[in-house]
């Protein structure tokens, strides 16, 4: 069945799942806010900032008006970063007049609040304009999607009919997705994997092996799944798509923006340089400084996101960070 979809955020994500909506026969609309490139979207059918090679179908339309963008759909899609969701809701919501499924694909946790985006969006979306948030995560590199690669992902809420919904309206021979109704594992595998990964680049960047790679990974993997644990996480969800899933690709994948953040740190580059010159979103930066003062919150152990937020926001060189995580008492596995 063909149904009416709003993707808000015309990044290189956004873009991607805009692309398979629509080849899935769904009417797309692509909302951004720059001018310039809706209009590049709507006559040249192209993307280039954010998906270089690749020719977006016709039928996928440009807005950057988003009353336009969002009147009488049957989905909207929240794909801008995380740090924008929030206001983005809250203009979805004064402009809303019928209720429709809220669908997010952000990995992030919001400064200050910490929030995960699904609460963002139930806090800011009245509970009479939307039938219910859906949160879709996994190992998926936009770049890949684009050239319809083989991807499979999470559809995760509390409502297992909208789940199910989001899956139906996402699957097809390239594309699958699995439903979960642990809403809370997905989004914490999917925001703190963002720190890792960032933490993968750096080693890369210094010279490091496999070992290291896999050490980080799995000692990683343990901590992020401590933290969504404690909030309440099935702890089985985190060997899943949107856990250890992501967790491979996006500290293995060149295509990683987290990672390649990570690769010129290790290099020695300065942040704000390596950040201007990335163009795109590296959610892992914010989420690292989230994470940090949520685990201290909530005396979740977490050596490596707090050695990783040393080398982000307090001036600890690199190896400086790995001496100390290397050398602390030995412990159990
Ligand atoms: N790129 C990827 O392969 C994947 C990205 N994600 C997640 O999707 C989210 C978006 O990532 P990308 O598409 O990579 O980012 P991006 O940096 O490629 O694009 C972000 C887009 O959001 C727009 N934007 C930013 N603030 C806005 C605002 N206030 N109002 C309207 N538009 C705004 C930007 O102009 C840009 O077009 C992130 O949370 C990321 O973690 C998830 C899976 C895959
Ligand atoms: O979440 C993603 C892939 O699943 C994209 O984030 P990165 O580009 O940092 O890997």
């Amino acid at each position: 069945m063909k149904h009416s979809i709003a993707v808000l955020g015309a990044g290189s994500w956004g873009t991607s799942l805009a692309l398979v909506l629509e080849e899935n026969g769904h009417d797309v609309r692509l909302w951004g806010n720059h001018v310039e490139q809706m209009r590049e979207i709507n006559e040249a059918h192209t993307n280039k900032r954010y998906l270089p090679d690749v020719t977006l179908a016709a039928g996928i339309k440009g807005y950057t008006d988003l009353a336009e963008a969002i009147k009488d759909v049957d989905v909207i899609l929240f794909v801008v970063p995380t740090k924008a969701i929030r206001s983005v809701a809250k203009q979805v919501s004064s402009l809303l007049t019928k209720p429709a499924i809220i669908v997010h694909a952000s990995k992030g946790l919001e400064q200050d609040t910490h929030k995960r985006v699904s609460e963002i969006l139930a806090e800011e979306i009245p509970v009479a304009l939307r039938e219910a948030i859906v949160v879709l995560s996994g190992p998926s590199h936009a770049e890949e999607v684009a050239n319809k690669d083989i991807t499979t992902i999470t559809s995760a809420s509390e409502n297992e009919a909208a789940a199910k919904f989001v899956q139906d309206i996402f699957m097809n021979d390239y594309f699958r997705i699995y439903t979960n109704s642990d809403v809370i594992g997905v989004e914490m595998g999917a925001a703190l994997k963002n720190i890792i990964a960032v933490g993968a680049g750096v080693l890369h960047g210094l010279g490091y092996g496999d070992n290291a790679k896999a050490a980080l990974m799995t000692r990683g993997l343990a901590e992020i799944s401590r933290l969504g644990v404690s909030f309440g996480a099935n702890p089985l969800t985190f060997i899943g798509l949107s856990g250890v899933g992501d967790l491979i690709v996006t500290c293995t994948s060149v295509h990683s923006r987290n990672w390649r953040a990570g690769d010129m740190i290790g290099q020695g580059k300065a942040l704000p340089e390596i950040l201007e010159s990335m163009g795109m979103i590296v959610e892992g930066v914010a989420t690292t400084k989230a994470a940090y003062e949520l685990a201290a919150e909530k005396g979740v152990d977490m050596p490596i996101t707090n050695a990783i937020y040393d080398v982000l926001y307090q001036d600890v060189t690199a190896r400086e960070a790995i001496l100390h995580l290397m050398t602390r008492d030995g412990k159990s596995e």
